[in-house]
């Protein structure tokens, strides 16, 4: 049986303090609420990674993740952050190829490969997302460019390294939009991701890994979309900073 996850993506949003207060609220919702095996994921900015961490100690459906990492092990790249500072203040996971990263900061299939190599190599374990435009959709490119993600991001893993992967599906005209993909449009695409990696890696570890839906996702939304065979969670953006509505989206799988 897979994994269900509910990741939340804070972005570039909530100072230090804010940051706390939401998480600590999330925290307490989780214990109180949460009667599955599902795991909550709070991406946060760096800034609160640690206290997060800290925060979330001794509760094991509360795991802390990063929204990016830098290729290089270390070194002069001024302003950056490596996996391994984000691994040594307890993140677990840590958000690759996020359709923004891809958009503003040029990230592509070629680099994204190599920042999974790293941060694999450094223990955190990557929530890698592809997703497609809705000018690739409307050329009827989007199977196309969800497989070449795939092949070029990470399909050069070896299977160990594969399955500690999550694989989140954003299409990028769904996020931040109040446009949700449908949920036949969503299992669809859910679907064609699975098959392509049961090409590559074989049916078990097609079955065993988490797919997540991002893109518009709300407690209202969240239920139709979990209920789909090939969606295993969603990446949360908006409703992530809304202690009830994210922990209500948590709880879609009790
Ligand atoms: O990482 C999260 C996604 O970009 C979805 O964001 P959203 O829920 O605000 O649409």
């Amino acid at each position: 049986m897979r994994k269900k996850i509910v990741a939340g993506n804070w972005k570039m949003n909530l100072d230090y303090n804010e940051g706390l207060s939401l998480f600590s609220e999330v925290i307490n919702m989780v214990k109180d609420e949460i009667t599955g095996n599902q795991q909550a994921v709070v991406c946060s900015p760096y800034i609160h990674l640690h206290s997060l961490a800290q925060l979330a100690k001794g509760y094991t459906k509360v795991s802390v993740g990063a929204q990016n990492a830098h290729q290089a092990e270390s070194g002069a790249y001024t302003g950056e952050i490596s996996a391994k500072m984000i691994k040594s203040v307890g993140a677990e996971y840590v958000i690759l190829g996020h359709s923004e990263r891809r958009q503003y900061f040029g990230e592509d299939n070629a680099l994204l490969a190599k920042k999974t190599d790293t941060a694999l190599k450094n223990g955190l374990k990557p929530i890698f997302c592809i997703g497609e435009t809705l000018q690739e959709r409307e050329a009827n490119q989007h199977l196309d460019i969800i497989k070449s993600q795939l092949v070029e991001g990470v399909f050069h893993l070896d299977e160990a390294q594969f399955v500690q992967l999550v694989i989140a599906y954003e299409p990028v005209w769904a996020i931040g939009t109040g446009v949700t993909a449908s949920s036949g449009q969503a299992q669809e695409i859910h679907a064609f991701i699975r098959k392509e990696i049961a090409a590559k890696y074989g049916q078990a570890v097609a079955e065993n890994t988490t797919i997540l839906y991002g893109g518009s996702c709300n407690p209202k939304n969240a239920p139709e979309l979990f209920a789909c065979a090939d969606i295993d969670g969603g990446l949360i953006g908006g409703a992530s900073l809304k202690s009830r509505d994210f922990v209500d989206i948590v709880k879609v799988f009790n």
